[in-house]
């Protein structure tokens, strides 16, 4: 097991950490102790989720108004807010305009879905019948993208982030705020070694934690969200 350092900071991703990885992204609901988890530690810590979908869809996975209230992060470092679903701040919304122009030129493969995420929106290719077709479609509208947008993959899926934010610049920003704390990183994607790195680059000690197979930067690895859950209950 990772290590337990007795003033964490925790920086909780939520798809494939939190959630295990399903076919619908609509259905991704936490593993079931998650909720009541979440909220003891953060009467004991702080937290934050940390996510690439939009806060008012993870408030709708973690329960909304009745599910527990901890600090979010959501659209990759683009919303600032609570896992009920409250946005307190939006970093941009600035190109509205070349995110209509591309929505409307995502490839027409079958199975190919997009997730609308308010400011932003993923295509997910899981479900294509040809995955890998889907995928050499997607990368050739990616090539399309212009400055100030990047297109970034993750599991079967790839979405715009505006240039210059990532979850690395979030939870640098947030670790400023507990220089007395020990951040505590656990997630699965390739988004999350931006913060993996990040938190490594900062004067504080960091636990950085990958969950699942895959090449990382992080210093140790979970197996998948039961683990992780394990994990969790030994910061109580
Ligand atoms: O930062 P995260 O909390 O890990 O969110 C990353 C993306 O996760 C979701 O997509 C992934 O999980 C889905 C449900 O298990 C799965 O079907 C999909 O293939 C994965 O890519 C979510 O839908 C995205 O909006 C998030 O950005």
């Amino acid at each position: 097991m990772p290590p337990v350092p007795p003033r964490p900071l925790l920086f909780l991703d939520y798809d494939g950490t939190l959630a295990p990885i399903v076919d619908d992204p609509a259905a991704a609901v936490p593993h079931p102790d998650v909720p009541d988890l979440l909220a003891r530690l953060v009467d004991a810590h702080p937290v934050v989720v940390i996510t690439g979908r939009d806060l008012a869809a993870l408030g709708r996975l973690l329960g909304g108004a009745g599910g527990p209230r901890v600090r979010a992060v959501g659209l990759h470092g683009v919303e600032t807010g609570w896992s009920d679903g409250t946005v307190e701040e939006r970093a941009t919304e600035a190109h509205g305009e070349a995110l209509d122009r591309l929505r409307a030129a995502v490839p027409d493969a079958q199975g190919v879905v997009v997730e609308d995420k308010g400011a932003a929106f993923a295509v997910h290719y899981r479900a294509a019948a040809d995955p890998d077709a889907a995928r050499a479609a997607l990368e050739a509208w990616a090539e399309t993208v212009p400055d100030g947008l990047t297109p970034i993959w993750g599991k079967r899926v790839v979405e715009l982030r505006p240039a210059g934010v990532s979850k690395g610049t979030a939870v640098a920003a947030l670790a400023a705020e507990h220089p007395d704390r020990t951040p505590v990183y656990l997630g699965d994607d390739v988004t999350d070694e931006d913060a993996f790195r990040a938190l490594q680059a900062l004067r504080q000690p960091a636990v950085t934690v990958k969950v699942g197979e895959g090449e990382t930067v992080a210093g140790h690895r979970l197996p998948d969200v039961d683990a992780v859950v394990a994990y969790l209950r030994a910061f109580l």
